[in-house]
Parts: C-alpha cells; sequence; structure tokens
C-alpha cells in the first residue's frame, strides 16, 4: 500500500464526488483534519480539488485527443487532474506529474494501466495545446472555457446574454471575496474591525451593508473572533437576503427553510436579542447545525424545530423566509460540482418544490406582513417563473418594493450575479400581505 501524499488523497476526493458521493467541501475539510499534512500540503490539495473540479470540461476538451483506448473513471479523472497541473500550475514539473500519476495508477490497477497513463500524459505534455479556433458555436465554445455544461450555457445566454454569461461563468474559476457578518449583540462595526486589524487581517467595509466587512488574510475560522461567535463567515449576496426583509425589532419571524442558519442569526441579530425568530428545516440533523450557531452567537430570540415546510405551519408572522432548496448554480465557484450533477429536470421538480413551499409559507403571513423568498441559484424556472406563479394564483399578495443595490432604483426582483459584488448568485424578491 502507497504511504499517503497528497495527490493520492484528491484523486480519491475527486472519485467520490464525481460519482455523486460525497461534496468537495466536506470531503475537503475531513481529508485536512485526518491527515497529518502540512499547511504546504493543504494548500496543494485544495488547489488540486478544487482546479480540476472547477475546470473538468476544459481539461478533458484538452487531453480527449490523446486518449484513444476505453478506461475506467478514475483513470480519466486521474489524467485530468494531471492535466490539470500541467496547464495551470507553474511550479509543478512534467516529470514529477507523470511520475506521481503513474504511481497512483500502479498502485490502483495492473501495469497496463499504469503504462497507459504515462504514454498519455508524455504524448499531451509535449504536444501543444489543444486551442478553441475548432469549434465554431459561441455557446459550445464557451462551455468548454467555462466549464459548464452546454444546457446550462444555453439556458444563461438566453436569459442573461453572452457577455454576462461568459464574464460571469469565467468569473466562477476563481475564488470570490471573503466577507463577514459582525454580531452586533456582541461587539460594535468599530471594535470588530480594529481587532480584525490587531489580528493581522486587511479589513474593507462594504458600501452597502453595514455589518459585512471583506477581510484578507489567514483563514478566519482559526481567529478568536469567529471562534468566540462576534462575527460568521457569509457571503455579500447570501447578506442581503435578511437585509431586505429588515425585521423590525420585537416582531415574530418565521424561517421555513433555515438549515445551517446563516440567515437565522443574521435576522436573530437585526433584531437585537428581542422578538422571536422560529426556524425550521426538514431534516432532523442540520437543526443541530442551527442550534450550534446559535449558542455561538449567543442569540436568545431563535427557537429551532423540524418540519416540511409543504405542511402547514400552526402560527402567522409579521414577517416570513423562504430561502428555498435549489439547484445552487448561484453558488458554483464554492462548490464547482453543483455545475455538472445538475440536469434540467432536477430544476424543473425543484420549481415544484419551491412554489409548494412558498403557497404553503405565504399562509403563514399576517395582514400586512412581509415574506422573502430567495434562492442562491440563477435559474430563471426557480426564481422569477416561481414568484410569478405565485402572485397570479393568489391575488391578496403583491410585490413589496425594495432598494436594488446595484442601482439604487426600487425593484420587485433582484438576480445578483457573480460579477456584481465578487460574491455568489443570488435572487430575491419580497412580496406583501395586503391589508384586510
Ligand atoms: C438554501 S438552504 C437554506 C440555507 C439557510 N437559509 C441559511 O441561510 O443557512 C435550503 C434548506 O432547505 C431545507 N429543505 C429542503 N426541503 C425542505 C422542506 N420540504 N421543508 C423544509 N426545509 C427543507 C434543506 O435541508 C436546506 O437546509
Amino acid at each position: 500500500m502507497m504511504k499517503f501524499n497528497v495527490r493520492y488523497v484528491a484523486l480519491t476526493i475527486l472519485d467520490d464526488v464525481l460519482t455523486g458521493e460525497a461534496y468537495s467541501n466536506l470531503q475537503l475539510n475531513e481529508a485536512i483534519k485526518n491527515e497529518a499534512i502540512s499547511k504546504k500540503d493543504v494548500g496543494l490539495l485544495t488547489e488540486l480539488v478544487y482546479g480540476t473540479l472547477q475546470r473538468k470540461i476544459t481539461l478533458e476538451y484538452l487531453i480527449e485527443p490523446f486518449i484513444q483506448t476505453q478506461l475506467k473513471g478514475w483513470m480519466k479523472r486521474l489524467l485530468i487532474m494531471s492535466a490539470y497541473q500541467f496547464v495551470y500550475l507553474d511550479k509543478v514539473p512534467n516529470h514529477a506529474i507523470i511520475n506521481e500519476a503513474v504511481n497512483i495508477a500502479k498502485d490502483r490497477g495492473d501495469l497496463h494501466n499504469s503504462k497507459a497513463i504515462n504514454a498519455i500524459l508524455r504524448n499531451f505534455m509535449s504536444s501543444p495545446l489543444r486551442t478553441l479556433d475548432e469549434i465554431k458555436h459561441d455557446d459550445k465554445k464557451l462551455s468548454i472555457e467555462g466549464s459548464v455544461p452546454l444546457w446550462l450555457t444555453k439556458h444563461w445566454i438566453t436569459h442573461f446574454g453572452y457577455e454576462k454569461t461568459r464574464e460571469m461563468c469565467l468569473l466562477s474559476l476563481t475564488p470570490p471575496d471573503t466577507t463577514v457578518r459582525v454580531n452586533t449583540t456582541r461587539i460594535s462595526i468599530d471594535d470588530a474591525v480594529e481587532r480584525l486589524e490587531s489580528n493581522g487581517y486587511t479589513v474593507q467595509m462594504d458600501k452597502d451593508i453595514e455589518r459585512c466587512l471583506h477581510i484578507k488574510g489567514e483563514p478566519i475560522v482559526n481567529d478568536r473572533l469567529f471562534k468566540d461567535g462576534l462575527l460568521s463567515v457569509q457571503d455579500k449576496s447570501s447578506m442581503f437576503v435578511a437585509e431586505i426583509l429588515n425585521p423590525k425589532e420585537n416582531s415574530t419571524v418565521l424561517d421555513t427553510c433555515s438549515a445551517p442558519g446563516g440567515k437565522t442569526c443574521h435576522i436573530a441579530e437585526m433584531m437585537n436579542q428581542t422578538g422571536q425568530v422560529d426556524a425550521y428545516d426538514i431534516y432532523p440533523h442540520k437543526i443541530d447545525l442551527i442550534d450550534f450557531n446559535i449558542k455561538k452567537l449567543r442569540l436568545n430570540n431563535v427557537t429551532t424545530d423540524v418540519h416540511d415546510a409543504t405542511q402547514p405551519f400552526d402560527k402567522t408572522y409579521d414577517y416570513v423566509l423562504v430561502d428555498a432548496p435549489c439547484s445552487g448554480f448561484g453558488v458554483m465557484r464554492r462548490k464547482p460540482e453543483i455545475k455538472y450533477d445538475k440536469t434540467a429536470k432536477d430544476v424543473e421538480s425543484l420549481w415544484h418544490l419551491q412554489l409548494k413551499i412558498l403557497e404553503n409559507a405565504s399562509k403563514s403571513v399576517a395582514p400586512g406582513g412581509e415574506l422573502v423568498y430567495s434562492t442562491c441559484t440563477i435559474e430563471q424556472m426557480e426564481n422569477e417563473n416561481v414568484v410569478y406563479s405565485f402572485l397570479k394564483a393568489n391575488p391578496e399578495f403583491e410585490f413589496a418594493l425594495f432598494n436594488d443595490p446595484r442601482t439604487n432604483q426600487e425593484t420587485k426582483t433582484l438576480q445578483l450575479l457573480p460579477q456584481d459584488y465578487n460574491s455568489d448568485g443570488f435572487f430575491i424578491t419580497k412580496i406583501k400581505r395586503k391589508e384586510r
């Protein structure tokens, strides 16, 4: 048996993720926790897993002409991981890439496998890199360049146009900004900035959301402020959801699909330990995650329980949040496998579920009360189509206009794309029940 090495672990993670058995972020966290690996190796492992996943379609296109025989799935994954190092990493010498791949192949299979890997990689590395010139159609070209399946590329071009889609796909191959939300029930924003700076972080205040800070430095999860619950890691686009819901102090809030509790906690912080936030999720094990966060942040205005949001809630509330289960294409830069494992059929069945949850949750909005519907996707079907279908069937509701932070104009819906704030793609809309 081979002794632990970074590429071996990276390939095992790629196997699990690309066969749909695990999520990249969770697998990576496990590997980093379990193995005695150095800081440098953690960096390389992360780069290999995320880089290969992010650029899977591009890498397959580049190496495909050199594969003449039928290969097993893991061999193809080993080849694209090796191709990633050759094309995108400067510091790894070609002979090291080939040796490592051959050793893994020997360890996994017979000599024949390792010889095939050796021959393919040698051939690939000594030939000119394949260009996109031979592809005639813009959508196909972009699908390969941005490593996004063709059906999605076509969808997005139809909805957002070619330029915006290209910008989004290419930006999604790079890391987003790291932003944190200050727990203003425990520390002032000025004090949080001062303490972060004294801990070595470069901090920038966000221009739209007061409690949002952009930080650069060591992983924040190791910092005292994070560990003590004085701040939470949250993407800027995601923070807009609670900001747009904008619950008043002493009000009541229902959060229907709330795990792991990012927005629940944001809402509870905005209400400054007053009022009542009832947070539900369908999965019992996920309720533990919300409870953990509430406890860590020391929030005392939240209760949690298991509940299926398609089934009636027993109370009415001033504010309701439906942060619906969705395809998640808005977070493809954080979970790249999302791009490859969803189909148009999944999107359609999500639309049914989302509409059902929205219909049911709306019954818990008190007269004059407001409901925010949000998703972390950019699929029109799961966003505009859900809310317009709902409003058509429920005339007692209407849009509650809010400010589009990008234009400072009132809007009914907000579709944030990654390029808007170098953050996640999110959809947010607000509706209100008309007064009786
Ligand atoms: C987008 S995530 C919510 C993220 C959360 N609001 C946050 O900010 O941390 C959607 C959640 O909906 C939950 N969910 C899926 N189907 C559900 C249902 N029928 N009823 C309630 N929750 C559901 C999932 O378990 C998942 O935790």
